[in-house]
């Protein structure tokens, strides 16, 4: 197959679980209608992003609501399915976890937020996520017939190990629910997404929650699309919106003939 369609579905997340799901799935199936054949949904797109939200909403595997919906979700569409972020709870302990779905609607995989967003900005922003939440410990990738895709959760683009070590496992797609900050998205948002796509030479989808002004936590809205060639692809605004994308597999194949960087890699050099 030598391209594929995406969605990324940049839903306004409330403090209602119910709306929530209710937005997902009709952004979900307005990208299928579109002829999506993966489609991707925010960080915490079921509840509030905030420390003092994530033990409420938590839910556990299986039988949470919103995973069992999900998987719904990707069978009624016949889609691929990465259910962007909830917080997810196991042995008395949080995390920060995406559930995939296969179009059958079986699960293909679930991330556990790696990196966790513990920071001290002065006159910007303090957030400390390891307050309510636990790291998840391994890259996370999965099969499709279009090639392997790799699922990482916002904060985790920013350590370029993580998605070199997805790569070398092959993937072609990044897959990102993430909710960046009114202070770093302005200044990092694009270019992290940028420098991940052109120095693993893969697409990266970033899928961020819309823009709302009066909640606790402020998302930064801009999901987009970066080609293997470190462009933009498609962008979105601030707004509620569903953004669509061709993952071209032979452009990403020429990327990498013409500039073989990922086999001019000199590993010894690199080893500390
Ligand atoms: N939800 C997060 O991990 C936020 C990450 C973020 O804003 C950043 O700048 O990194």
């Amino acid at each position: 197959m030598e391209s594929f369609k995406i969605g990324l579905c940049q839903m306004q997340v409330d403090q209602s679980k119910e709306l929530n799901l209710a937005r997902a799935a009709s952004a979900i199936q307005e990208a299928a209608q579109q002829g999506c054949q993966l489609v991707a949904l925010p960080e915490m797109f079921n509840c509030p992003y905030g420390n003092q939200y994530f033990s409420s909403y938590a839910e556990t595997f299986p039988g949470g609501k919103t995973i069992n919906r999900l998987s719904q979700m990707a069978k009624e569409n016949s889609i691929y399915l990465v259910g962007g972020s909830i917080p997810e709870q196991e042995d008395g302990k949080f995390y920060n976890s995406s559930f995939i779905f296969s179009p059958t609607g079986d699960m293909l995989a679930r991330h556990r937020k790696v990196h966790l967003f513990d920071i001290d900005i002065p006159d910007g922003i303090t957030f400390k996520e390891s307050d309510t939440l636990s790291p998840g410990h391994a890259a996370t990738s999965f099969t499709t017939p279009f090639g392997r895709v790799g699922v990482a959760i916002c904060y985790d683009i920013r350590f370029p190990e993580l998605i070199r070590t997805m790569t070398l496992q092959g993937i072609v797609l990044l897959i990102l629910p993430a909710a960046f900050t009114m202070v770093t998205g302005p200044a990092h948002w694009e270019l992290t997404m940028r420098a991940r796509a052109l120095d693993n030479q893969i697409y990266v989808a970033a899928i961020s929650p819309a823009r709302d002004k009066s909640a606790d936590f402020i998302a930064y809205g801009h999901s987009l699309v970066t080609s293997p060639w470190g462009e933009v692809i498609v962008q979105a605004a601030e707004q509620p919106s569903v953004l669509t994308a061709t993952i071209d597999l032979k452009m990403l194949a020429q990327v990498r003939q013409q500039l073989p960087l990922l086999k001019h890699r000199q590993v010894k050099v690199y080893q500390a």
